[in-house]
Order: C-alpha cells, then sequence, then structure tokens
C-alpha cells in the first residue's frame, strides 16, 4: 500500500488548507507534521525540501512538492476532481483560482492591525457578495447540474464550499439572497467524504486565533 501523504505546514488553515479539503473529499488519509519552532523550520530549509524556502510542503507519491497550486492541481488530477476534458479543467482552475483569491484575503486579515483589519473583513463580505456569489449563482443557474463543471464532483465544487463556510464564520447568513448557493452547499456538504471532513475530529482546522497568528511570526520571523 502506498505511503499516506505527508503534509508539512502550521497547525492551522493559511495555504495548506485547500488541500486538507482536497484530500478529504478525495477520501484520502494523510499525515502531519506542524512547524511550532524556527529550529524546525531552518531545519527543513537545511533539508532541501522546500524548493524556494516556503511551505506548504507535501510528500507524496515519492515527491517533495511545494507551490500550493501546482500541490492542488496535481492531487485534482491524481483524484479525478479535474473535469474530463482541457476545456472543463480550464473552467475548473478559473473557479477555482476565483475563490482562492477570496480565501487568502481571509488567510491574512488576521496579520493585520485591528483599523486594518476592520477594513479587509467590510471589503471581504463585499467581495463575497458583490463579486463571488453573483458569478456562482449564475454559474449553477447556466448550468442547470448540480456542479460547477461537467456532471461530477471537482476541485472547483470542494474549495467553492470551502470558500463559503469561511466567508460564513465572518458574517452568517451570507447566503440569503443565492438560492442556488444555498441548495449547492447543502448538497457538496453531504457527500459522505466532505461530511465527514466537517465533522469536528477531523484534521479540517479552525480560524486562527491569536496564538496561531503568533507561531507563524515567530516560525517565519516577521
Ligand atoms: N506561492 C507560494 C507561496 C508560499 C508562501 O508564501 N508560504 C509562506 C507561508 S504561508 C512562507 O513559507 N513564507 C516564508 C517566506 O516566504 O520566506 C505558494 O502558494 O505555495
Amino acid at each position: 500500500m502506498a505511503a499516506k501523504p505527508k503534509l508539512y505546514y502550521f497547525k492551522g488553515r493559511g495555504r495548506m488548507e485547500s488541500i486538507r479539503w482536497l484530500l478529504a473529499a478525495a477520501g484520502v488519509e494523510f499525515e502531519e507534521e506542524f512547524l511550532e519552532t524556527r529550529e524546525q523550520y531552518e531545519k527543513m530549509q537545511k533539508d532541501g525540501h522546500l524548493l524556494f524556502g516556503q511551505v506548504p510542503l507535501v510528500e507524496i507519491d515519492g515527491m517533495m512538492l511545494t507551490q500550493t497550486r501546482a500541490i492542488l492541481s496535481y492531487l485534482a488530477a491524481k483524484y479525478n476532481l479535474y473535469g474530463k476534458d482541457l476545456k472543463e479543467r480550464v473552467r475548473i482552475d478559473m473557479y477555482a483560482d476565483g475563490t482562492q483569491d477570496l480565501m487568502m484575503m481571509i488567510a491574512v486579515a488576521p496579520f493585520k492591525t485591528p483599523k486594518e483589519k476592520e477594513e479587509s473583513y467590510d471589503l471581504i463580505l463585499s467581495r463575497a457578495k458583490t463579486r463571488y456569489f453573483p458569478v456562482f449563482e449564475k454559474i449553477l443557474k447556466d448550468h442547470g447540474e448540480a456542479f460547477l463543471v461537467g456532471n461530477q464532483l471537482s476541485w472547483a465544487d470542494i474549495q467553492l464550499l470551502e470558500a463559503i463556510l469561511m466567508v460564513e464564520e465572518l458574517s452568517a447568513p451570507v447566503l440569503s439572497d443565492f438560492p442556488l448557493l444555498q441548495a449547492f452547499k447543502t448538497r457538496i456538504s453531504n457527500i459522505p467524504t466532505i461530511k465527514k471532513f466537517l465533522q469536528p475530529e477531523s484534521q479540517r482546522k479552525p480560524p486562527p486565533d491569536g496564538p496561531y497568528v503568533e507561531v507563524v511570526r515567530t516560525v517565519l520571523k516577521f
């Protein structure tokens, strides 16, 4: 049996969380090593596994992979979550890049000053409601299927659910004007592997708190 993928990152969401989501949705078990000290990070640098000196790092199929998007597209292809042809694939890429942009705005906000943080959250909610959610509502309407692309689950669906839940943590309810997205959320949340990942005991990480922000600052020295 192939070794389980191993994820090297902080004990929090950041750039690794979408990778955790994709593996979990694919029903793949994974191990994690958490970065907690500067020494650990320096050792990883010395070992030469961090291509550009950065995490996420994922050990899988005999490879040490970095660069979040490269890792996500490898996993999407490997676990049949990347459409049936190039045209589906490029739409999945567009949708996943869009939700990733929105989620990165949320991920960096806790590292800002309280005033900047407040402004960021206002901007995120406005972007979610006026830029991203209307687009996905229309895609679901025009496509008329249970999924964003084609007629089977893809990386785009998984990441959109992740993004919706992150925005809802900032201000629920955010989907009242988006009935198709509300139904999509219910539908995708009930896929058994995803339902399992949404349980409290899973490897899904909570929203960042003060101690997490401090660990990241200490390890990365900023
Ligand atoms: N483009 C890279 C960016 C990775 C990145 O910025 N990682 C941060 C932690 S979330 C890091 O390792 N920063 C240390 C540094 O840039 O020196 C990716 O998407 O994986």
